[in-house]
């Protein structure tokens, strides 16, 4: 192991979107170093099962979830208030959850363009906010790490509700990094490249001709997708106490992909219209299973 086992001892972390993919394996990974994370998404049996699933690893009681729709402010500070009262304050929040299906822009209808943009960029404000004025308003000092995408720095076409909404939290980064650091608080971004996910997965690379640049292995540098264990451990450093310079900044975890230039969308240009109705149609079925075990 990289890092010592409790190098997160009396750390407390939020991660929204923490119940699936990268996020439940951020949470895997911060609470076998020795923090508390609270996760948040919005089927309650996928975050308790998440939850037991990582307390059984752990031994202990140290991920505990709650049903929370990012997108609705009352119920994010609600439930950021929640945690405060019942464990006490939060030392970190990772804005993970995140909204995305390709799509030709030019078919994207304005609740398309919203579902994406509200969670991405508004949940992670809502989210932010309600917790970085309670440290304010506490006197504590706090650390805020965003998941980003490499395409804030070159556009991805076919997703662009989701790179503009990324962008967006990139700026937050860099303006509230100026902004909180007489507070003690820090804020940084990550941005991964290809890390294999059940459901981004059925999002971006749903059928075989959605298989292009930058969801394709052999088009990393690096030559291999990313390891969720690599992203957790940036994340570990950046929730420590052990670089607190670092501010303002996002980090390319990517194998050098994004600098290689394939590495978005791009290849979708070749699609007909009636392979692009067939993409939307198994994107669809995969939101439709997903949507009928939420809970709020
Ligand atoms: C340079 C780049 C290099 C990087 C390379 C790395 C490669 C990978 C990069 C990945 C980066 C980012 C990835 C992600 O963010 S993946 C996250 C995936 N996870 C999720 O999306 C989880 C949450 N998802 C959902 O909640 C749903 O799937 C959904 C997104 C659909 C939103 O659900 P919601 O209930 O809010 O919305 P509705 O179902 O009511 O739909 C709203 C409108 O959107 C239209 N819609 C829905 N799906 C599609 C589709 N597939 N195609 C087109 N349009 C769609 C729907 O019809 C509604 O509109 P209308 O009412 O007008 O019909
Ligand atoms: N996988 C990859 O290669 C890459 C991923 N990323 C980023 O990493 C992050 C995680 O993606 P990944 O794990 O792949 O995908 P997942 O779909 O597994 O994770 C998204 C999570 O967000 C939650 N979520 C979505 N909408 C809301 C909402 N309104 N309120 C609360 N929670 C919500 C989902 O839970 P629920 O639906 O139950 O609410 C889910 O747990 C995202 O920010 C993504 O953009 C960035 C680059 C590459």
């Amino acid at each position: 192991m990289l890092f010592d086992k409790q190098c997160l001892a009396g750390k407390r972390v939020l991660i929204t979107g923490g119940g699936t993919g990268i996020g439940k394996g951020l949470a895997r990974h911060l609470a076998a170093h020795g923090a508390e994370v609270h996760i948040w998404g919005r089927r309650a049996q996928v975050l308790e099962d998440a939850a037991a699933e990582i307390n059984a690893e752990v031994d202990a009681q140290r991920v505990h979830w709650q049903a929370v729709d990012i997108r609705k402010a009352e119920a994010v500070d609600a439930a950021v208030g929640e945690i405060w009262e019942k464990y006490g304050p939060l030392t970190g929040l990772i804005n993970n959850a995140a909204a995305n299906f390709i799509a030709p822009t030019k078919d994207l209808s304005p609740r398309g363009f919203e579902a994406i943009t509200s969670t991405v960029m508004n949940g992670a404000f809502f989210t932010t906010h309600a917790v970085g004025r309670r440290w304010i308003a506490n006197g504590l000092k706090g650390s805020i790490v965003s998941t980003l995408v490499t395409w804030i720095w070159t556009g991805s076409p076919f997703v662009v509700p989701s790179a503009m909404a990324k962008a967006a939290v990139n700026a937050m980064t860099m303006s509230l990094a100026v902004e909180w650091a007489k507070y003690g608080i820090r804020v940084n971004a990550v941005a991964p490249g290809p890390f294999p996910t059940d459901y981004a997965w059925k999002m971006l690379n749903p059928t075989d001709d959605s298989s292009v640049g930058a969801t394709q292995a052999d088009e990393v540098p690096a030559g291999r997708f990313g390891e969720i264990s690599e992203l957790g451990n940036l994340v570990l450093l950046l929730q420590s106490d052990g670089c607190d310079y670092i501010t303002g900044e996002t980090i390319a975890i990517d194998g050098a992909h994004h600098l290689a230039a394939p590495s978005t969308f791009a290849g979708l240009n070749k699609l007909s219209d009636e392979q692009w109705a067939h993409i939307k149609e198994q994107a669809k079925a995969a939101s439709e299973q997903s949507k009928a075990q939420r809970t709020v």
